[in-house]
């Protein structure tokens, strides 16, 4: 897989050159392109934001250097991907899940538009629709706003890189997490059995493998009843 990120604050992105997705580069199982925005706007100031047309508040991305700096990321390397998707995050997207992570993990090339200000001149948005073997989805993190797209995108990518084939060690590891099978997922404990007069559940310590997968199954249910009931079925 190839992910380019295109945004104003190229920096943001250092930390991925280490932990997890460090290795996965190493290793080749993922490329990375961080894209300065500003490197596409010319004038002598680098400007990549204007006021909004019908007056508001604010300043909105200016989609000349979003032209430009598209005809690079999807005519550069991952060119040679038969399709891109390039993503928006936007609080106006459709909501980022692990479902979501699932599909994009399964891309090619995945290309990051980081807007800042009050947004992108949404022609950028439509333009980028039209472009041959690139498909566009806006998504939000979640129901809040943040000031940017970077947080975000930090966040997808961690979610996503993590599902790519051969990232994480132990793929058995990927299938009993949070979300996965629809439930919240089950508590973990480890050594001592006993800690400040807390007990490991008794179940976990029988070698009773059924009745340990009925316990952790129970604990799933009971506890996305309690904190997210919205993940149960009617
Ligand atoms: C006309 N007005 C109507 C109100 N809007 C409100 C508003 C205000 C700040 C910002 C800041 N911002 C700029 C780019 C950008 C990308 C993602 C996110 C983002 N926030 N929350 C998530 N889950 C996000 C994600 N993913 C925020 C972003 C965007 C929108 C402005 C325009």
């Amino acid at each position: 897989m190839r992910i380019d990120i295109i945004s104003i604050f190229p920096e943001f992105f250092g930390v991925l050159d280490i932990s997890l997705l460090g290795k996965a580069r190493e290793r080749g199982l993922i490329e990375l392109g961080v894209h300065d925005l500003r490197d596409f706007a010319h004038d002598r100031h680098r400007t990549v934001d204007d006021t909004p047309y019908g007056g508001g508040a604010g300043m909105v991305m200016k989609p000349e250097p979003w032209g430009e700096a598209f005809d690079e990321v999807l005519g550069g390397p991952g060119a040679g991907a038969e399709s891109s998707v390039v993503v928006f995050p936007s609080p106006a997207g459709e909501r980022f899940t692990q479902a979501t992570a699932r599909e994009l993990a399964l891309e090619p090339h995945l290309v990051f538009g980081c807007g800042r200000y009050e947004g992108i001149d949404q022609r950028v948005i439509e333009h980028t629709k039209t472009r041959p073997g690139v498909r566009v989805r806006e998504i939000s993190l979640g129901d809040y706003v943040l000031n940017g797209g970077e947080v975000a995108v930090m966040a997808m990518i961690e979610a996503i890189g993590r599902l790519v084939p051969g990232v994480v060690g132990n793929p058995a590891s990927l299938t009993e997490e949070s979300h996965e099978d629809g439930l919240l997922e089950y508590p973990s404990y480890t050594k001592p059995a006993s800690w400040r007069e807390l007990q490991v559940p008794p179940v976990l310590l029988s070698g009773n493998h059924g009745a340990i997968a009925a316990w952790r199954h129970d604990q799933q249910v009971e506890r996305t009843r309690r904190v997210r009931p919205d993940l149960l079925p009617d």
